[in-house]
């Protein structure tokens, strides 16, 4: 298990060595937004310095207050937002599975994994493969031919996780995951986590809080834009 470093100084970390078990590191991360406070507008820091890494085979959970800078963390490891300064070192293929699920109203829970499937340059067999297992690990095969403004949230939020799980990545970034599961996908949840990390898949799930502590290798706090071991 690898500590999650602390920057003490007000300077960026320099970035981590290259080590095969780490899949991502994220050093000395700065990121601030651009807000009105009167009587103009101002920078507002929200991460100053997050440092964060994931070793392969490993479940770290990501918490923190509303606010805290957990979904601009997780942006910014996925590339979806630049930072403002710092490293961030990835090995391997990734999937997210953002806060928000990022689905087309219209397409049906099938047509969603053609469509993810072929961006992942996934085989049709593998395709067929992994989609029916999802259906079964997620329980909600019965939704295939349901289009997504016809589902109910907790449904949505199973394609959302299925379409990041789908090509089995090496690294799993999941913001909020579970938000919208009853108690038995909850479990379920769990099993398909349990199933990847033994085959050294990484998963970092980002939590308002962590419920079930010995589920983790490691929390990780962010607070006063860092990262600090628990
Ligand atoms: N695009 C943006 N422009 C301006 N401010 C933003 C933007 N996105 C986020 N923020 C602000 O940055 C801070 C961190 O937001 P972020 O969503 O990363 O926090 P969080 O820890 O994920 O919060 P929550 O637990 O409520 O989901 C908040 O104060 C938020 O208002």
């Amino acid at each position: 298990m690898s500590a999650t470093a602390q920057t003490s100084a007000d300077r960026p970390a320099p970035p981590l060595p290259p080590d095969p078990a780490r899949l991502l590191a994220a050093t000395g991360v700065h990121k601030a937004y651009q807000r009105w406070r009167w009587p103009r507008p101002r920078r507002v820091p929200v991460l100053m310095g997050a440092d964060l890494s994931l070793e392969r085979g490993e479940v770290v959970g990501l918490v923190g207050e509303n606010g805290s800078g957990k979904t601009t963390l997780m942006r910014i490891l996925v590339g979806d937002l630049a930072a403002d300064a710092g490293t961030v070192q990835l090995t391997g293929t990734l999937g997210y599975c953002p806060q928000q699920p990022v689905v087309y109203p219209r397409l049906t829970c099938d047509e969603h994994f053609e469509l993810f499937g072929g961006a992942y340059r996934m085989t049709a067999a593998r395709l067929h493969e992994a989609r029916l297992a999802l259906y079964e690990e997620l329980g909600f095969e019965r939704f295939a031919a349901t289009r997504a403004d016809q589902l109910s949230g907790g449904t949505l939020a199973k394609l959302n996780l299925g379409l990041a799980l789908l090509p089995d990545p090496d690294i799993l970034l999941l913001d909020e995951p579970y938000a919208g599961f009853d108690w038995d996908t909850y479990q379920k949840f769990w099993g398909l986590v349990a199933q990847r990390r033994a085959r050294g898949r990484s998963v970092l799930i980002v939590s308002h809080f962590i419920a079930d502590q010995q589920r983790f290798d490691r929390i990780v706090t962010l607070r006063e834009g860092r990262a600090w071991s628990v």
